[in-house]
């Protein structure tokens, strides 16, 4: 579904390349942690699939297409296909609940009726039964990245990548956005999660890739966000990590 191969990223400015040599495979219908402190490279890693930014060396697939290939005019069919989350939501302040989420609809063509049917389906799928009329500033955080996600999905895309969509909320909210993607991940959706939040990662043991300096450092399955794997050159982490974190990772993976 996407494929890094050899995948190097240098912004100009910069000595360091944002991402070094990538290469990763992510298949249809898994669910992805990206996970590395403040600048590894995940945000990157993310605008390369979308092909906002373009990879200084190597090749990006996504959907078995390599996307320097794809002329500037097909790339809004491209972005079709993958639906994208933010920590900060970004709904449209103007328009109610119904209306943001139906956007996303009318800019790519589709027909009133199928909007009327669509919309409170995915509403109901994200768990805003009833809001359809609220407008932004009317809705909790939680409801708002609800409405966000709704958004990203209603037009069914194979891929969803979702950038710190946690960050502005607090624990027992985060959850709940969780178990929302994870029922989107279910119904087939691809996910891609870029997040710092450990919290999650340990309550949801899926694949975990790791990023430092650009580069992967770890790539595991049912993974927690601190390995209990020693990874080379990582091992002084787990020395550092607290007694109590250990533990507690070791209790979670017993
Ligand atoms: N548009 C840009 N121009 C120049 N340098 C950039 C640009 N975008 C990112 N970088 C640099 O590339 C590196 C990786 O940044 P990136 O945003 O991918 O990291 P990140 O892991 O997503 O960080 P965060 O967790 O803070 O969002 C950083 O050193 C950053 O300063």
């Amino acid at each position: 579904m996407i494929r890094f191969e050899n995948v190097t990223k240098v912004y100009e400015q910069n000595a360091r390349p944002a991402l070094d040599a990538v290469s990763l495979e992510i298949n249809r219908g898994e669910f992805t942690f990206l996970v590395g402190a403040s600048g590894s490279g995940k945000s990157t890693f993310l605008r390369l699939i979308l092909k906002e930014d373009k990879a200084s060396a190597g090749s990006v697939y996504v959907a078995g297409q390599n996307v320097a290939n794809i002329s500037s005019w097909r790339v809004p069919k491209l972005r079709r296909g993958i639906g994208v989350v933010f920590q900060d939501f970004r709904l449209l302040p103007q328009k109610n609940v119904f209306a943001n989420v139906a956007f996303a609809m009318q800019v790519i063509g589709k027909s009133r009726s199928i909007i009327r049917e669509t919309v409170p389906e995915v509403l109901k799928t994200v768990g805003l039964e009833g809001k359809e009329r609220r407008m932004p500033h009317e809705l909790s955080g939680g409801e708002q990245q609800r409405v966000a996600i709704a958004r990203a999905v209603v037009n069914r895309p194979g891929i969803l990548l979702a950038d710190e969509p946690t960050g502005n909320l607090d624990p027992i909210t985060s959850m709940g956005i969780m178990g929302v993607l994870d029922k989107i991940n279910q119904n087939g959706t691809t996910v891609v999660m870029a997040t710092h939040d450990d919290d999650i990662v340990n309550e949801m043991r899926r694949r975990v890739v790791e990023l430092k300096n650009g580069k992967v450092i770890r790539d595991e399955a049912k993974a927690l966000y601190t390995s209990m794997i020693p990874v080379v050159g990582e091992s002084r982490r787990l020395r550092d990590a607290s007694g109590e974190e250990l533990n507690r990772a070791q209790g979670a993976q017993l």
